[in-house]
């Protein structure tokens, strides 16, 4: 897959190639009190990195943590119109490329960062606008930066993306309607992937999508990992995608880590209750 931005020169972004690309630092996170709801800690203590060309699951059950760790990491909470709903970190640090996310970032940096990660929200594919089609969806986040992109090569890039997530030609000319959930879920993560970014971000990214276009997806992610150098984050409960696609997986209980290991080490784990259960599920499937 080409690289349509190569010559950006993002020289506040530099860092060695062994530096993380993600990193959480005894991060806490809260959501400030509104309304009548009380301050609501959502992340508590959490520690670990993410290297460049690593990809790395999190699991968790609902609520514990998982989409606020990945609001955070990309950075998107910066960036959230409505700041009463925002998560905000009270504690540690979170950093992405090496910016510290806790304090003030500057829109020309945040613009940096934005460019460098595609953020993958689990509404994705319910975002994705209805009045273009998958072609100019696709094409979209490249002439948004440079009008006048050499049309011929956007078509080609555009098609390889569609190729590379299982879609057929066909559906260039679709419009999301005419698209099922699981065919929407892959544009979404199709256009997230579009400018090359250095990591992805992405929560459920294979929700709703069958079995065989899910491998696609394995296939995508590894080859990105290991020809591109792509580092993840990747929330999941797709077993398949843990094991193949994933070297090491994030346990969230109740906002806190309980477990950070290889996806068959956590399920041997019984060093806590939610990872006792997670693996007596896993044959059921389910995590
Ligand atoms: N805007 C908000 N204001 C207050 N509390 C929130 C807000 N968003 C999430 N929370 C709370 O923060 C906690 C973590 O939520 P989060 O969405 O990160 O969990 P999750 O693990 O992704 O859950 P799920 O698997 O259901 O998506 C939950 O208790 C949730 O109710």
């Amino acid at each position: 897959m080409t690289r349509p931005f190569n010559r950006c020169g993002m020289m506040g972004l530099m860092q060695s190639a062994s530096d993380p690309v993600l990193a959480a630092s005894d991060l806490t996170v809260s959501y400030p009190a509104h309304g009548a709801s009380p301050e609501h800690i959502a992340l508590d203590g959490v520690t670990f990195t993410v290297a460049p060309g690593e990809i790395v699951g999190v699991i968790g059950e609902a609520g514990s943590g998982k989409s606020t760790l990945a609001r955070v990491l990309s950075a998107e909470f910066k960036s959230t119109p409505n700041k009463k709903v925002a998560p905000v970190i009270t504690g540690g640090e979170a950093r992405l490329f090496d910016t510290p996310l806790r304090g003030r970032v500057s829109k020309r940096r945040l613009a940096e960062l934005q460019f460098r990660t595609a953020f993958l929200p689990q509404d994705a594919a319910m975002q994705l606008p209805a009045e273009y089609t998958v072609s100019e969806i696709l094409g979209q986040p490249i002439l948004e930066r440079d009008k006048r992109f050499d049309r011929a090569v956007l078509g080609r890039h555009v098609a390889t993306l569609l190729d590379a997530v299982h879609m057929p030609f066909s559906a260039l000319e679709a419009y999301p309607f005419e698209l099922s959930s699981g065919q929407r879920q892959r544009v979404a993560l199709a256009r997230a992937l579009v400018l090359g970014p250095r990591v992805l971000i992405a929560d459920e990214p294979t929700t709703g999508i069958d079995v065989l276009a899910r491998e696609a997806l394995h296939e995508l992610l590894r080859t990105l990992r290991d020809e591109k150098g792509l580092a993840a984050l990747v929330i999941s409960h797709d077993f398949a995608l843990l094991r193949h696609v994933t070297s090491r997986v994030i346990a969230l209980h109740r906002g806190g880590l309980v477990g950070l290991d290889a996806i068959d080490s956590l399920l041997q784990d019984r060093t806590h209750p939610y990872l006792s259960a997670l693996g007596a599920n896993e044959e059921g499937g389910t995590a």
